[in-house]
């Protein structure tokens, strides 16, 4: 490893920091010749649509070149081959059309993230470079060609995941590790699951490496689209600026809920019905009840037509609904193709008596015609997912004769609704209706789908959750991003063949990821002491982090636990970063009005913009978060609060980057025992 300390060293970043100058420069010239062309772009496109649609594209690409001057504009270089190629987040070329800059996905970048002493891949030495808000203060090489190599040494990663954190999450390009670019870089059609204790970094693979497949396959995946599912909308809002940051300003976000939201929700169910309608019996249920509406058709079709009489027969007209049913379409879709070939049979008898071909206006006018819509209300009738599922839900009939062999008698009794609403547009959906129509929706439509989904936290998918992501990414990839000791929903899976299957992908890999990047060994060493009483095999995190503090504070009664917390947010305020309270939901607004008293406004988890250091966290919303101090309040409370309890404490505990402190007054949740008080790092037992 060499420093810029001597002055050939100052010599060469002084070379450096030239080059960045002019790559920054070169890129403010490439944005300014997009920006011309998109002032132009309307007025050279042929057609109000053509302008529409290069207009977009300019845009985007003006958005894509956008500089962001607290970020390098590149973080590595590779010297291979006495050639030298500078790596940095996207690509920069000269007015000649010459590489500055290599943006990181490109194959030839593979080499900064992969090659080591065993397989140096051509790279005789490979550059880090640090950086303080955008300026270039310094480099690490490593000189393979020499035999040397840094691995997780590196004094550049170390800083990078030591750095204190504020708002919200940040890209890493810079220091991706060769694990996780394996499964960056996976391909296209490969499905992946990354099985990662808390902190391994799988959201960051996850969203890099949708960043990478749309560089690679940019038109396909801008046509079919690129979705990121998230559990929440803070969530959401805390990694929204790590795709931007690499160029990426397409790509949609959402959780489940947002996905599936296809009416309003009004209603409520009992926990026994929740789980019910989550389950993946429901999906056999509703395509009973679907396609149990098919009629036998015992009437024939007689159309007058003029001077001529059409007639067909009930069995040619059975045949036709038993060949579409065998087709195994979207109910719709074979709606439709019943209709096409029963004007068909009626076109074919025309022509054999008139001799002629009937016109379009003919054909229209015969899928219309009353006889033609009675047969099909009768044997192939229209529904909507609402009407199908108010049907199931509030008329016994049609849920025993659709849930016989499938649920019992009892589990029928939880999902009736006591009364019927007295129309379709009248029912109160749950939340948990909203699964139900989404998969009604499913078997009436295909869904289109998107060509690569991310899904992050997908532990806590339940089955009929999973199928709603099947159906949108049924022609497409997924990564599964997940820790099974984290799931805190009631059917969260106990193994992740359960989940792919219901996904669609059954055959993915199953990848593990266990270098932890956030939490402190101390503090690790604590949440792991859970893991036993969590009922799921996943190899424990390893953290890189010897740093990082852990204080238990034992106060003797529940009256002294919000002085005691306050003691401790002040305590971490003194250093930079960002501090979360995280507390039972119930507790939240108690903590949040202490705090209030004592002159401390804390932000919510969804403001990731807010100015305030201190944010209040329900410990129902923490998941996939992290703060830099992390104080819990009460843990047996959070324990308490539902059925899963210790495994949402093992996702508050694992929230910290630098510092945790857990302060209670009843006692800690059993597998939590003594607490550790020797190094690594520095852990407190405090108490009154
Ligand atoms: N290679 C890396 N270099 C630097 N920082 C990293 C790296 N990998 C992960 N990190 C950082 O570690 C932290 C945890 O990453 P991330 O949130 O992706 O983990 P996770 O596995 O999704 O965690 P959880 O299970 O708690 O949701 C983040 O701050 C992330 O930026």
């Amino acid at each position: 490893m060499t420093l810029p300390a001597q002055p050939d060293l100052d010599d060469e970043l002084h070379d450096e920091r030239t080059h960045l100058i002019e790559s920054r420069a070169a890129l403010g010239r490439m944005r300014g010749r997009a920006e011309s062309l998109f002032a132009v772009g309307a007025d050279v496109a042929g057609d109000p649509y053509g302008a529409e649609a290069l207009g977009r594209t300019l845009s985007r690409r003006v958005a894509e070149l956008a500089d962001d001057p607290t970020t390098p504009l590149f973080f590595g270089k590779l010297d291979i081959d006495e050639a030298k190629y500078h790596i940095g987040r996207r690509h920069v070329t000269d007015d000649a059309g010459e590489p500055m800059v290599l943006d990181w996905r490109a194959p030839l970048s593979q080499s900064f993230y992969r090659a080591s002493v065993r397989d140096p891949q051509g790279v005789a030495t490979r550059r880090r470079f640090g950086f303080v808000k955008g300026e270039l203060t310094s480099f690490e090489d490593e000189h393979l060609d020499r035999g040397e190599e840094l691995g997780t040494k590196s004094r550049i990663l170390t800083a990078e995941i030591e750095r204190p954190r504020v708002g919200p999450m940040r890209d890493i390009v810079a220091t991706i590790q060769p694990e996780q670019d394996e499964l960056v870089r996976a391909e296209l059609e490969d499905s992946i699951c990354v099985q990662g204790a808390p902190g391994t970094g799988k959201t960051a693979v996850g969203l890099h490496r949708a960043a990478y497949l749309l560089y690679l396959h940019r038109e396909r995946l801008r046509r079919s689209g690129v979705l990121i599912v998230g559990p929440n909308t803070a969530f959401l809002s805390y990694i929204s600026a790590v795709l931007p940051a690499l160029g990426e300003v397409e790509v949609q976000q959402a959780t489940v809920d947002d996905l599936i939201a296809r009416a309003p929700v009004r209603g409520r169910d009992t926990e026994a019905a929740t789980l019910l309608k989550h389950d993946p019996r429901m999906a056999e249920v509703l395509r009973r009840a679907l396609w149990g509406r098919l009629g036998k058709p015992v009437e024939p079709i007689m159309v007058s037509d003029g001077s001529y009489r059409w007639r067909i027969d009930p069995e040619p007209l059975r045949r036709i609904v038993d060949e579409a049913r065998r087709e195994d379409l979207p109910y719709t879709v074979g709606r439709e193709r019943v209709r096409a070939r029963v004007v068909g049979l009626l076109q074919r008898q025309s022509e054999y008596r008139t001799g002629n071909s009937p016109g379009e206006g003919w054909l229209r006018r015969m899928s219309k015609i009353p006889q033609v819509r009675d047969f099909l209300e009768t044997s192939w009738p229209a529904v909507t997912p609402e009407a199908l599922v108010v049907g199931l839900l509030s008329e016994p009939d049609v849920l025993s004769a659709a849930a016989d062999g499938i649920l019992t008698a009892d589990e029928q009794a939880v999902l009736l609704w006591p009364k019927a609403p007295r129309t379709v547009k009248a029912a109160k959906f749950s939340p948990a209706d909203l699964v139900l129509l989404d998969e009604a929706a499913g078997l009436l439509e295909r869904e289109t789908s998107f060509g690569h989904v991310v899904v992050d936290e997908a532990q806590d998918l339940s089955p009929m959750q999973a199928r709603a992501i099947a159906r949108r990414s049924e022609h497409g990839s997924i990564t599964l991003l997940g820790d099974l000791a984290q799931g805190t929903a009631p059917w969260a899976a106990a193994d992740w063949r359960d989940t792919l299957r219901h996904l669609g992908k059954p055959d993915a890999a199953i990848v593990p990821l266990t270098i932890g990047f956030r939490v402190p060994a101390v503090v690790v060493e604590l949440a792991n002491k859970l893991l036993p009483a969590l009922g799921v095999d996943v190899p424990e995190a390893v953290s890189l982090r010897r740093d990082g503090d852990l204080a238990i504070v034992a106060v003797p009664t529940p009256s002294e636990v919000d002085a005691a917390m306050l003691v401790e947010v002040t305590t971490a305020l003194e250093h930079e970063g960002s501090v979360a309270v995280i507390a039972a939901d119930t507790a939240v607004d108690r903590v949040r009005a202490h705090l209030a008293t004592a002159g401390l406004e804390a932000a919510t988890p969804d403001d990731v913009d807010s100015e305030a250091r201190v944010t209040v966290v329900p410990a129902t919303i923490v998941k996939g978060l992290e703060y830099d101090h992390v104080v819990v309040v009460e843990p047996a409370e959070i324990v308490a609060a539902e059925p899963r309890g210790l495994h949402r404490l093992y996702v508050v505990l694992t929230r910290a980057v630098s510092g945790l402190s857990v302060v209670h007054s009843a006692p800690l949740p059993g597998p939590l025992g003594p607490v550790p008080v020797s190094p690594p790092g520095t852990a407190a037992l405090r108490g009154a």
